[in-house]
């Protein structure tokens, strides 16, 4: 086929895909189990967590759709209409990673890049999604560049810094002495650790650039969301965190994940239901930042990042 898209260079954007509806819970969660399905007591209460969460039952689903077609309009005017044309793949959910390939593919695209909606790279998170690009591009014979990561992109930072100093004025202001900003992140299994998985310093990377750019000089770094995998993860967890910190006294808590864009269930309920609770039985008052969802100066550090990947300068 040699459509208009064929001329345009193809742009796969993916995200971790959330169920379509209740019905589908069980193998979302059977997909990112790697095909093995949870047991009864995990899939309810996997449920539970969607069922208590606020913003739409799925609301992962709608902001990825709103950051694809925010992305499209964000090239369109970089680069000229037609230029780019985005796809959406996603990991555990359809349209699936091969979908998105495919898709292009189907249009005559012969060239693409693709970029992940989460900043920092991690062969466990990123480096797995583009693998299975990779490996349906070279079936469809489409030329595949992978944007590693884009976590220290300057407007990524400054849109952060934005929501960062918004969030300490709702907690009383930036000049609050006990006002802490807690940088969060889903944690890993600790065997990355012995992969020298870039993960976890860009992480603190983009953490410590928020800081200094919003001038917050009590911040720390902590993970959150980890599996129950019977396996060790990355710590300190969020709980725990914030466990510690009650016992040293303070008293108000900026959680800003770093790792996330979108609103969504590790956002929705492990931050702003569980952690906050948590929180708040222990005397600290938690907030967090809004998220980027599909915020126009995160579309443009993506779409930049696209740009430069394309002339070569951040592809793999
Ligand atoms: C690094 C990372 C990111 C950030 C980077 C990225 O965005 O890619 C991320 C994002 C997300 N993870 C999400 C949800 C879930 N993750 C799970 C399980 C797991 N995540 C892992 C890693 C990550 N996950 C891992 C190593 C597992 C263990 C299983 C395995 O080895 O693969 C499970 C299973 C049950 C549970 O553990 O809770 C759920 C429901 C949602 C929200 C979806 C929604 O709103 O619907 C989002 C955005
Ligand atoms: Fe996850």
């Amino acid at each position: 086929m040699s459509g208009q898209a064929g001329k345009s260079i193809g742009v796969l954007v993916m995200s971790y895909g959330t169920p379509e509806s209740l019905e589908g819970i069980e193998a979302y969660y059977t997909h990112i189990r790697r095909g093995n399905p949870p047991s009864a007591e995990q899939l309810e209460d996997l449920t539970s967590r969607y069922h208590s969460i606020v913003g739409g039952v799925f609301p992962l689903r709608e902001n990825t759709n709103n950051q694809v077609a925010a992305l499209q309009r964000t090239l369109d005017e970089l680069a000229g209409a037609g230029t780019y044309v985005c796809y959406q793949g996603l990991k555990h959910a359809a349209p699936y990673i091969e979908d998105g390939v495919a898709a292009m593919a189907a249009d005559g695209v012969k060239e693409a890049v693709g970029i992940v909606l989460t900043p920092q790279y991690s062969a466990m998170s990123v480096g797995g999604y583009m693998k299975r690009a990779q490996e349906e591009a070279e079936k469809h014979g489409i030329a595949f560049k992978a944007v590693r990561e884009y976590h220290l992109h300057p407007e990524l930072i400054d849109a952060l810094k934005i929501r960062v100093t918004d969030g300490l004025e709702r907690l009383g202001g930036a000049g609050s002495s006990d006002a802490l900003v807690l940088f969060s992140a889903h944690s890993l299994p600790a065997k990355v650790l012995e992969m020298n998985d870039p993960y976890a310093d860009q992480l603190l990377a983009t953490s410590a650039a928020v800081a200094q750019a919003a001038g917050a000089e009590n911040w720390q770094f902590t993970w959150q969301s980890a599996g129950q995998t019977g396996q060790p993860w990355l710590g300190p967890d969020i709980l725990e965190t914030l466990e510690k910190l009650a016992a040293e006294g303070v008293k108000s808590v900026l959680v800003t994940p770093v790792g996330f864009v979108s609103d969504h269930l590790e956002v929705l309920y492990d931050i702003d239901i569980e952690a906050k609770k948590f929180a708040e039985e222990r005397g600290i008052r938690l907030e967090r930042i809004r998220m980027l969802n599909d915020d126009p100066q995160y579309m443009a550090a993506l779409a930049e990042t696209v740009i430069e990947a394309v002339r070569g300068r951040n592809g793999g």
